[in-house]
């Protein structure tokens, strides 16, 4: 019989599920949170229970939301201590599990610290800024560098169907950043009149090809911006590359609810909800990564570094991970 997944663990699957914990960074740490919880609260069998329990909370939290690699990645992170040893005693398993995941979520707060420093150089006073969304690798670098002395101005968009911009505006300006709320259909005007000099926006996922999958409306941020040849940055910590894109495997872009859009649409009317979009390389002037500065097209790169694995490796994994599914 299955074991039981902790109620804490299954709470934060639910938080990813519904937004409650939300942003690509986030959720991956919480998913390797998740794990720790579940391998600290197992005490139900032995060493082969265990490895089967884990990754049925494996396959929880995977499922929760569909775009966004750094989940996947997070847990396969973590996951990997399990599938690549052979451990002698549960114990030694629920250790190396526990100490996995802690070296996620350590790597990735100091991914997104360095981030803001590697970023806030290429901000300068007088910049106007405009974001996107809610990405804590974006306010890294936009805190980083106003504590640094640089002056500038943030235009951040509201972010339709959540809300997500109103989270910005009020981070950025309890940081005693200046900061302009706009609507997301202002954007071409806010551009044209504001005469922005840099978007920075946050990545769900990287592709190999190094297209960069954001909230929606980031796409149409990206051709405003090249309409006006503004620069257009990408701030992503390297573990929302996806292995994946490297054998062609096209992103999901997850569809939520109707009712986020409109909660009673009058009869007739059918509505669309797709979370997140694609910007293609070419309208992407650099990633800031925690490993630096790189152009969108050296993205196949960071994947090979990162992961070691050939096209045929990485296909397996995915085929693996299908039948475990
Ligand atoms: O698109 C979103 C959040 O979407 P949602 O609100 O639907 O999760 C953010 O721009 C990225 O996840 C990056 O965020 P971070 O830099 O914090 O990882």
């Amino acid at each position: 019989m299955a074991v039981e997944v902790p109620g804490e663990v299954r709470r934060i699957a639910e938080d990813i599920k519904t937004m409650r914990i939300r942003g690509a960074g986030r959720i991956a740490r919480a998913a390797a949170r998740a794990l720790m919880i579940a391998a600290q609260e197992y005490n139900s069998g032995g060493l082969d229970e265990f490895l089967a329990y884990m990754e049925d909370v494996a396959r929880l939290l995977v499922s929760t939301r569909p775009t966004a690699v750094s989940l996947p990645n997070a847990v396969n992170y973590v996951m990997r201590v399990l599938r690549e040893n052979r451990f002698q005693s549960l114990e030694d398993a629920r250790r190396a599990v526990v100490e996995a995941a802690r070296g996620f979520i350590e790597y990735s707060e100091q991914a997104v610290k360095r981030i803001g420093e590697i970023g806030a150089r290429l901000i300068r006073t007088g910049d106007r800024i405009l974001t996107h969304c809610n990405s804590s690798a974006v306010e890294s670098i936009l805190v980083t560098a106003w504590r640094s002395g640089k002056r500038f101005h943030v235009y951040a968009t509201e972010t339709r169907p959540r809300f997500q911009g109103y989270i910005t505006a009020r981070n950025l300006a309890k940081a005693g950043i200046p900061v302009t709320l706009v609507p997301d259909s202002a954007v071409l005007q806010v551009i044209e009149t504001k005469r922005i000099t840099r978007v920075i926006v946050g990545a769900d996922t990287v592709t190999a090809n190094g297209a960069v999958i954001n909230k929606i409306g980031t796409s149409q941020i990206a051709l405003a911006a090249r309409l006006h040849r503004v620069s257009f940055i990408v701030a992503t910590e390297t573990y929302k590359f996806s292995p994946y894109t490297v054998v062609g495997q096209p992103v999901e872009i997850e569809e939520r609810p109707p009712e986020e859009v409109l909660e009673n649409p009058p009869p007739g009317i059918r509505i669309r909800n797709p979370a997140f979009d694609a910007t293609p390389p070419e309208y992407i002037d650099m990633i800031v990564t925690e490993r630096g500065i790189i152009p969108p097209k050296s993205a196949a790169l960071v994947l090979w570094e990162m992961f070691r694995r050939s096209p045929a490796e990485v296909h397996q994994l995915r085929v693996e991970e299908d039948s475990t599914g």
